[in-house]
């Protein structure tokens, strides 16, 4: 008549107190039953009507504290729960250990049920049905988490096929995801009734299963608990490590700790649930073993299957395994059972950890079973009137998974620790007959488990936020298994862990932007270099400031490379404040470090008050002699002086004010730098720089609107005086030609000779006037144009070329735009000037010429003159010839004569 179950964890406070001497185990026994089935074992089922001690309704909290009603009667309450916990068959519990925080699910309570609606029982024929309460919190609409579980009567035959018993069956749900979202959770686990209780106790129940997750007890009144999972009694051993055990693995192999614990009364099928039947056939699981080897197998599994899916990172496993159990609190090495009574120590990294324990390595399931066979055949066990094997000890399984791998050039190091605990069974001594050794045993067991619900319950106080002290150092079992104890400090140190990993993202960024930014100055220095040569080459040594004296280019050339010589000494600036940057970090990481270790100390001293005050309080008990006393005292003194030396030579305080003092030394050199290596004053001439490049920026923007008019004018107002200046030209020149050619007409070689020759020179200046006014031009940095080219073409060229220029430097360099424009003036002023000289010139050529065509008509008069006079002459002369021939000789005809003459 008695029903098992199973949780992972206390639901209810225990009264310190308690002890199993006092025989509370079974308070609630039902007389009538233990009169008329005088059992090998006390009956389980054997609690009496609650009602006896809950005359109303009650709503409890997780903590047990009684949310309602009457809360004169909390404590008590509490207690009754606590009892009816004790009597709880088994439990098996499963959490994350490393963050003892209770989840929202974990929150529950008991309500009692209403007479009318606690449905008829299903038991056959005896008393009332036992009922084994857990889980406080509201009940949950039947049926399981999301609707998924199924209520199906299988009506399991008990033995006596006379005796049916129709027994619900309910699914249980596997989520893993749920236990991510939840790392404390419960599981209650039903046993069925073993031959001997229902021989002598009958089929009769005292729990319900409702669903998935309710449980009532069918006292008066009846009562309901809620659980993150029940496994009814036909849940199979691989069904509930499927529930339990298979996420703990995952959640290890990520790095995080897990904790699995049974906990129950004894005979409740702690050990069946945890170990089970630990032998291999033909490769494969009994199909009774318990959730400790199934783990191991799902394990191995799990890490061939990473290391062969994450090859290429080199991803490796390795497990270690110790196994000790902690029996009438001295711990023993299962795996090295010569090494008893072994030291619990803590240790700055590592934690608790006991000393000399054994760890083996294992690569198989095999090999952990094998450490199971032979940790099992070391343990204390013994027979008593409720288990004919009784685990006489806490059971301590423990699994280190390190797992390392390569990536982005890093090995990767994490590590995960996996305990799977079989606690001994709480006994009332009156049931389990305890006597001598065995009540010794009791007493322990009793002691230990109690410090365990107490640990427990000030873990969820304190996850509530109420300051409680956390007994861990009550018992070996809850020092062993205890959390990261400073998660006050870790949680310090965890954000400025965070900080510090951000901080490195931030500088790998820069560095990395530091990187692309290093590999423009090369370019930037080759380019830098050629302007320079250019600047150079051209003889001018002007600085940039004189705008007025140096074309644009070269200006803008000058400007960059002071741009870049200014922006390539602050990256070297920034270069020096990178690395000591990074030197900053190594240093903060060292201080949180150090922060870390510091908290750990202090809690470390605090625990030497804690044990203090515990040996005062066992002297003024007369407990311990005086000398015992002292002894202990001068040693927990010693090793506290040790703690505080070493506080006091790494105080975090001392590294800070260090790196404080560090930093100033290194602001103040860069101070000194400013001042004494002329940073100072470099810096304010790139000010001034920068701002005369803004005030002409703004110039320019302020007189955007009337300046592109203005030059655009002129330069139409140029283009036209140009082509007037050209077409004055070219009629000059004809007109030239003009007389050029009259002039051959009437003047003898010589002269014309010359006159050509002249006007051959003129032609000639002419051009190379226009040649200098287009290489002018082409000084101004614009290619040159041929000279064969139309001199029109070219004019146009060169305009559409300066206005085309202009523009796309506008575009680039806006704040030139002033500067452009005034060149283009200027450069139009002076081509105005010129031309204007070229137009004097050719005037006064042009007088030239006329005044030497005018000469060559006196030259020409006078050589007509000449001619006539010659003329003259030559007839004078023949006159006087014919006179004396007409003298001389009479034969000369005159007809001949005359011809001569003509
Ligand atoms: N789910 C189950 N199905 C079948 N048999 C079970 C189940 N659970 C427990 N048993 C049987 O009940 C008996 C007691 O179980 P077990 O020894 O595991 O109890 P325990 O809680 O470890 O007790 P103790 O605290 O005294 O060591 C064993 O014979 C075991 O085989």
């Amino acid at each position: 008549m008695s029903k098992e179950a199973s949780s992972v964890r206390f639901l209810a406070r225990n009264d310190s107190k308690n002890t199993p001497t006092e025989g509370n185990e079974n308070e609630f026994e039902n007389e009538s039953n233990l009169i008329n089935f005088p059992p090998p074992r006390t009956p389980l089922n054997a609690i009496p009507d609650p009602s006896q001690y809950q005359r109303e309704p009650q709503e409890l909290d997780f903590e047990g504290s009684r949310v309602n009603r009457s809360s004169d009667k909390k404590i008590e309450q509490v207690s009754d729960i606590q009892l009816a916990l004790n009597k709880a068959i088994g439990n098996v519990g499963g959490s994350n250990y490393a963050t003892p925080r209770v989840s929202g699910r974990g929150k529950a309570h008991s309500e009692p049920n209403s007479a009318q609606s606690t449905p008829a029982r299903r038991v056959s024929n005896i008393g009332a049905s036992s009922v084994v309460c857990a889980g406080l919190r509201p009940p949950q609409h039947s049926g399981a988490r999301g609707g998924s579980s199924s209520r199906v009567y299988r009506g399991i035959p008990l033995v006596n096929s006379e005796q049916f018993i129709e027994v619900p069956y309910f699914e249980l749900v596997e989520d893993p995801s749920f236990w991510k979202d939840h790392n404390v959770q419960v599981l209650i686990r039903l046993r069925p009734l073993s031959n001997t209780e229902m021989v002598f106790q009958g089929y009769g129940r005292c729990l319900r299963q409702e669903s998935a997750q309710t449980l009532a007890w069918l006292g008066h009144p009846e009562i309901r608990f809620t659980f993150d999972h029940i496994a009814c009694e036909m849940i199979s051993q691989e069904e509930l490590f499927r529930v339990a055990g298979l996420p703990m693995v995952d959640n290890c192999m990520s790095g995080y700790n897990s904790c699995m614990f049974a906990y129950g009364q004894t005979g409740s099928g702690k050990t069946y649930t945890m170990m089970g039947e630990i032998c291999q056939m033909y490769g494969k699981l009994n199909e009774d073993c318990g959730i400790t080897p199934r783990v191991f197998e799902y394990l191995f599994t799990r890490i061939r299957e990473e290391e062969e899916n994450k090859r290429d990172e080199r991803l490796k496993y390795s497990c270690k395994c110790s196994f000790l159990e902690i029996y009438n609190e001295q711990i023993t090495d299962l795996l090295e059972p010569s090494s008893t009574n072994l030291q619990l120590r803590e240790d700055l990294k590592k934690g608790v950890y006991v000393e000399n324990l054994t760890e083996h390595s294992v690569k198989t399931v095999n090999d952990v079973l094998n450490l199971l066979l032979q940790g099992a055949a070391n343990r204390k066990m013994a027979a008593t009137n409720m288990n004919s094997e009784s685990s006489r000890s806490h059971s301590v399984f423990t699994c280190t998974i390190e797992s390392h791998w390569e990536k982005d050039s890093m090995t990767h190091l994490r590590f995960g620790r996996l305990n799977l605990v079989d606690l001994a069974g709480s006994e009332r001594q009156k049931s389990s007959g305890a006597e001598g050794d065995r009540l010794k045993e009791a007493a322990n067991i009793n002691r230990s488990l109690s410090t365990l619900g107490l640990v427990i319950m000030s873990l969820v106080d304190l996850a509530h936020g109420k300051h409680r002290h956390v007994p861990y150092r009550d018992s070996r079992l809850t020092f062993l298994l205890q959390a990261k104890i400073n998660e006050d400090a870790s949680g310090n140190v965890t954000a400025l862990q965070r900080q510090i990993q951000q901080l490195q993202g931030q500088l790998s960024f820069l560095m990395k932007h530091y990187d692309i930014s290093r590999s423009v100055p090369s370019y930037q220095q080759s380019r830098l270099a050629g302007l320079s040569e250019e600047y150079e080459s051209s003889g001018e040594r002007n600085t940039c400031d004189d705008h007025n004296t140096l074309s644009i280019p070269k200006r803008k050339a000058k400007c960059l490379e002071a741009s870049l010589l200014g922006a390539l000494r602050r990256e070297k600036l920034a270069e020096t404040a990178v690395r000591r940057l990074e030197a900053e970090i190594e240093q903060m990481n060292r201080l949180a470090q150090q922060r870390e270790e510091d908290a750990q100390r202090a809690k470390m001293v605090l625990r030497f008050r804690e044990e203090k005050i515990k040996r005062l309080e066992l002297f003024a008990d007369s407990l311990v002699s005086a000398d015992k006393y002292l002894m202990g005292e001068n040693n927990n003194l010693k090793e506290e002086i040790q703690l505080l030396q070493e506080r006091i030579d790494r105080n975090p305080e001392v590294t800070r004010f260090a790196l404080e003092n560090i930093r100033l030394l290194d602001q103040l050199r860069l101070f000194q730098e400013f001042y004494e290596q002329g940073e100072r004053e470099k810096l304010l001439a790139e000010i001034s720089e920068l701002r005369d490049q803004l005030l002409e920026s703004l110039e320019g923007n302020c007189g955007k609107h009337k300046f592109p008019l203005r030059t655009e004018k002129q330069d139409n107002d140029a283009v036209k005086e140009l082509e007037d200046y050209k077409n004055i030209n070219s009629k000059l020149i004809r007109e030239v030609d003009e007389l050029q050619a009259e002039l051959r007409k009437y003047s003898n070689q010589v002269v014309t000779d010359s006159v050509v020759k002249d006007l051959e020179e003129f032609k000639q200046t002419d051009k190379y006037s226009l040649d200098e006014t287009i290489s002018i031009r082409s000084d101004s940095g614009d290619d040159m144009t041929s000279y064969n080219q139309p001199e029109d073409e070219i004019l146009q060229n060169k305009n559409d070329e300066k206005i085309s220029d202009g523009l796309a430097m506008q575009s680039s360099y806006p704040y030139e735009e002033l500067m452009l424009a005034r060149s283009l003036i200027k450069t139009m002023e002076s081509e105005q000037v010129r031309l204007i000289k070229e137009l004097q010139f050719m005037q006064k050529e042009n007088h030239r010429y006329m005044e030497i065509l005018s000469n060559k008509d006196v030259v020409d008069r006078e050589s007509v003159l000449k001619l006539e006079s010659h003329c003259k002459e030559t007839s004078n002369l023949e006159n006087q010839k014919q006179a004396l021939v007409m003298g001389s000789s009479k034969d000369i005809s005159t007809a001949a004569l005359q011809a001569k003459l003509d």
